[in-house]
Formats: C-alpha cells, structure tokens, sequence
C-alpha cells in the first residue's frame, strides 16, 4: 500500500539555499520560454473571493525534462496578517507523470517565497548591467523579506533599504534580516538613487513613480494580485522596457498594461538563452515577477528528491 507524502514548510525550509535554487529556477524560465510540448504551462486560474478580499488560484504545469507534473494551490487572502496567519498560503501536489496518481503533497509557503525571489534574482543579473550598489524594497512582508535575502545574498549590495505603509512593519523585517537595513519614511525617498527596487505590496494605486526612479533602475515588480500592475505608475511603464516571466499568462494577468497601448517585449527566458537582448538605451527595466508554475514544479521535485532520499 502506498501513502501520499506529506512534506512541510520546516523540512522545505532546511533544503533550499539561494545558490542551489537560483540556476534551478534559472532553467525552468529558460525551459518554459521553449514553446514545445516537453515544458507545459497554461496560464493560471483566478477565482475572487470577494466578501474576504480573497483569491483562488490552481497553477497546475508539466515538465518532460524533469520527469514531473504538479498543480499549486495558493490562497492569497490579505487580512490574514492582521491575525498573524501568513496572506500566501500554498500546497503544491505532485503527481507520478506516468501514472497521474498522486504521490505528494509539499507545504509550499516558503517556497513560494523563494521562488519568486529566485526569478527576482535571476531577472535583475540578466537585465540589470549597471551598478548594484542600493537595493530598496518596498512592502515588508513574506516577499520583501524572501527579496531581501536572495537579493543581498546574490548581488552583495551596500545599503539595502526598506519602505512600509506601517512602520512597524518594517522594523520587524529590519530585526529579522542578518545585515543591516536603512528604513525609510517616505517611499519617495526610499527608491530615490537606488539601482534595484522591489514592489511587493497590495497596493492598488502606485507606490512607485517615474519621476522618483533614477535612470537605469531595473524595477522587480511582484505585488498585487489578480490586476497586476497596480503598484507602478503608467509613466513609469512607458518609460521602461518591460519583461515578463511567461507572456501567456502575462496576456490574462497584464491585460490592463496592454490595453493601454504598453508593450510587453518578452519573457525573462529568451533574454537568459540570449534569443533576445535588452537594448543598451533603456531608461529603466521592468521585470514583472506575476509568479509561474514551472518554478514551483521544479523547486516541489528538487524538494521531494531530498524527501525520498532521506527515507532510503
Ligand atoms: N509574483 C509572485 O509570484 C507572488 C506575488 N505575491 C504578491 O506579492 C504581494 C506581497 O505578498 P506577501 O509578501 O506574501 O504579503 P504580506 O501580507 O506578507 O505583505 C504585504 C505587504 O504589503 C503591504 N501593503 C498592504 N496593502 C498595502 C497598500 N494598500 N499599500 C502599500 N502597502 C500595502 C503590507 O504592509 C505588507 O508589508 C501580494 O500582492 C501578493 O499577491 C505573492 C506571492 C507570489
Ligand atoms: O505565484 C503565486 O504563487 C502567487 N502569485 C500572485 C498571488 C499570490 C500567489
């Protein structure tokens, strides 16, 4: 008789180090971006739970190379916090991709939040040439802090700073970080000068401006949900060259950008395999982090390979 693995946060959060899961992250956007049948990905389902703010979501993917089929499940419900309950909550169920049959549920908060701020890192190496001296976040929550590490710990920047609504907030970020941070009162002053920015908030109006950004500034924008482009100004997108880390999804999720005449100009993955370049010229670059299947598939199977192996 078989059981279903169950596998939990405390045991994903002893295998996974930035060093390890940047490449493997790094090759499913790469992987992904090769349209053939070997690396499937539709984009994902929303279902809006208005009455609690909340969202549904079903991320199901397949991949041939890496011998796995999984579907996330994640809930994103913004109130949690106010009762301490983390606002992302995910399981991801792995499948035998021979049989279908179910073999594993892996508690997939944490890596959630380094996933995807994995594809952060792999993002900001790929599109951000200049200096990497100022890092500033903006949100002091699950994926600030998950940016903030993979960040710091890739790119060894100097200053990394923080911007919270509630200040409170951001102190205790600063207290659970192991380096120091700057916290900063004024979003505006937070970014200003910085060479990487990281949006991830719930902010349904922009956090961040055109005119606050300096030139060359690679943007990771993470936050927001269902509309995903609520965190950026429109100015901002205008004057920035744009990437995306899956442009099916992108089409549903981006619709908003698109519909205002914004161009999306390709996915992470054919600018790591050098099928395309970013332009030397660009004021500033955009990476928008909307948070893909494949890399929770990888990062579920890289975990229940540990899994299994421990119990031989
Ligand atoms: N792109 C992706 O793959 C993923 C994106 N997300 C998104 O990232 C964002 C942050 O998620 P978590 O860090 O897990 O949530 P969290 O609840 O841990 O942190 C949310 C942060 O946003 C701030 N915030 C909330 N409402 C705000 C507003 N109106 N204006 C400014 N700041 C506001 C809070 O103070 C807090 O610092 C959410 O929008 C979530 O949907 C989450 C997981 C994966
Ligand atoms: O990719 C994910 O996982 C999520 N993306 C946006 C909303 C919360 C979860």
């Amino acid at each position: 008789m078989s059981f279903v693995k169950l596998i939990s946060d405390d045991f994903v959060k002893n295998c996974l180090e930035w060093k390890t899961l940047v490449p493997v992250i790094e090759k499913s956007l790469v992987d992904i971006s090769i349209k053939n049948k070997s690396t499937i990905q539709p984009a994902r389902l929303f279902m809006d739970i208005p009455d609690k703010q909340g969202l549904f979501l079903a991320m199901p993917s397949y991949s041939e190379n890496d011998h796995a089929l999984a579907c996330k499940l994640v809930t994103s419900f913004p109130q949690n916090k106010s009762i301490g309950i983390p606002s992302v909550l995910a399981n991801i169920l792995l499948f035998d991709p021979i049989t279908g049959k179910i073999k594993a549920i892996v508690e997939a908060n944490r890596i959630t939040a380094w996933r995807t701020a994995a594809a952060s890192a792999v993002a900001t190496k790929c599109m951000h040439k200049g200096s990497k001296d100022i890092l500033a976040i903006l949100g002091a929550g699950t994926q600030a802090e998950s940016h903030a590490l993979a960040l710091k710990e890739m790119f060894d920047f100097k200053e990394v700073r923080i911007w919270n609504r509630t200040r409170e907030r951001a102190k205790i970020l600063a207290s659970k970080l192991p380096f120091e941070c700057t916290l900063f009162e004024s979003n505006e002053e937070c970014v200003k000068d910085a060479d990487v920015i990281c949006t991830a908030t719930y902010a349904k109006e922009p956090i961040l401006q055109d005119t606050w950004v300096k030139e060359g500034a690679h943007i990771n924008a993470i936050g927001a949900g269902q509309n995903h482009h609520s965190e950026l100004s429109e100015a901002l997108y205008r004057k920035s060259y744009l990437v995306v880390d899956h442009m099916e999804s992108a089409e549903k999720e981006l619709a908003g950008l698109t519909q205002m005449g914004i161009d999306i100009k390709g996915e992470i993955g054919n600018y790591l395999n050098s099928s395309k370049t970013v332009p030397e010229d660009v004021t500033c670059t955009i990476f928008h982090n909307l948070g893909i299947a494949i890399e929770d598939l990888v990062t579920a199977n890289f975990i229940y390979n540990k899994f299994t192996k421990g119990q031989k």
